[in-house]
């Protein structure tokens, strides 16, 4: 009998996790072959009754399903400070999920309703960097669909590579490049569980025209047209910042910006058919010419500080958004 432990993994009823033989092949004594059975967390995996149990604990405790699942980026946690009528959840007291280990991330869930709209709000996400395999990293954006989530607002502190962009703008994603996809990791490897989608999904329309749009006219009414651009973003595996031949790579594969997250949870969202926004704060220009100035070396420091520094630009922007989803519903 297979089940699942309080870590999510999946468990043989002798409590044995790996039951191949000394040859490893799992076979029985007339030489026939069964397949090995792995451990949920060998396979970097959540089985969906592990997310369906975390959404249930969530919704149960919270009162609401939330329509809107934000995810706060690098000193972005005030994003979700402005919802109301707010349930708290700490990382740690919740069933399985991991915990935050990077500054500038809280690791807390709030739930609550922001313009009219239930939404819940990770502040503090998961990186790639910190150990977690790319499927933990993004497991909290299916708990998202599991809780009724149909629209993931994905923000991130990102250096600039387009030299039209200053610090403190703002970079709205149209599209992505997977470095770390090119080197063969997806939050999506392993089998596939079709009840979330489909084993080879598409990626190109990821980000949502409309939203984009809506995003822009926005801007312009907030008077930060200049500082608004849209743009293509790569997230590395980190937590070196890039050494000047990576930045003159991804410039020359047209890449605007570049960070440490948020490709995994685009297309865990998008395999579970989740309509997404997603935006890079300018937090550094990242150079791309070979100089000694100590003063172009991005550090994390400078990254909060700016993002600190335009939360309030953020805020305006992903509460004027909702309001226009909530007017189109
Ligand atoms: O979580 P995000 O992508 O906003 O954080 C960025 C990337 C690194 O985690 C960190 C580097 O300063 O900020
Ligand atoms: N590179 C990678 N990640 C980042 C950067 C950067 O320059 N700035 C903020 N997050």
């Amino acid at each position: 009998m297979t089940g699942y432990n309080s870590n999510g993994d999946v468990a043989t009823s002798n409590g044995n996790h790996n039951n191949s033989n000394s040859n490893g092949t799992n076979g029985n004594s007339n030489g026939h072959s069964k397949p090995v059975e792995y451990t949920a967390q060998e396979l970097h995996t959540y089985p969906y009754e592990v997310i369906q149990e975390i959404a249930d604990f969530i919704v149960k405790r919270a009162g609401i399903r939330p329509k809107i699942g934000i995810i706060c980026g690098s000193g972005l946690g005030s994003l979700a400070d402005i919802i109301q009528d707010a349930k708290v959840f700490e990382y740690e007291k919740i069933p399985n999920f991991p915990v935050s280990t990077v500054e500038g991330h809280a690791g807390k869930l709030v739930v609550g309703t922001l313009e009219g709209a239930n939404v819940m709000a990770m502040q503090g996400r998961f990186h790639f960097y910190e150990g977690y395999p790319l499927a933990k990293c993004s497991m909290p954006v299916r708990v998202m669909k599991l809780c009724g989530v149909e629209y993931l607002f994905a923000t991130n502190a990102a250096g600039g590579i387009n030299p039209k962009f200053n610090v403190g703008d703002i970079m709205l994603m149209h599209d992505h490049v997977n470095m770390l996809g090119f080197a063969g990791n997806s939050p999506l490897q392993g089998p596939n569980d079709p009840r979330f989608g489909p084993r080879f999904p598409a990626l190109v329309n990821s980000y949502n025209r409309d939203l984009i749009n809506k995003a822009i006219e926005i801007g312009k009414t907030m008077g930060i047209e200049s500082n608004i651009h849209v743009g293509v973003y790569s997230c590395l595996g980190g937590p070196t910042y890039e050494t000047i031949a990576e930045l003159k790579a991804l410039r020359m594969m047209g890449v605007d910006a570049v960070g440490m997250s948020t490709v995994h949870e685009v297309i865990t969202a998008r395999h579970c058919d989740m309509k997404v926004f997603a935006f890079s704060l300018i937090t550094n220009k990242c150079p791309i010419e070979y100089s000694d100035k100590k003063d172009e070396e991005a550090n994390h420091e400078e990254v909060m500080a700016v993002a600190k520094n335009r939360q309030k630009a953020c805020c305006e922007l992903v509460s004027r958004l909702i309001c226009e989803i909530q007017k189109g519903s």
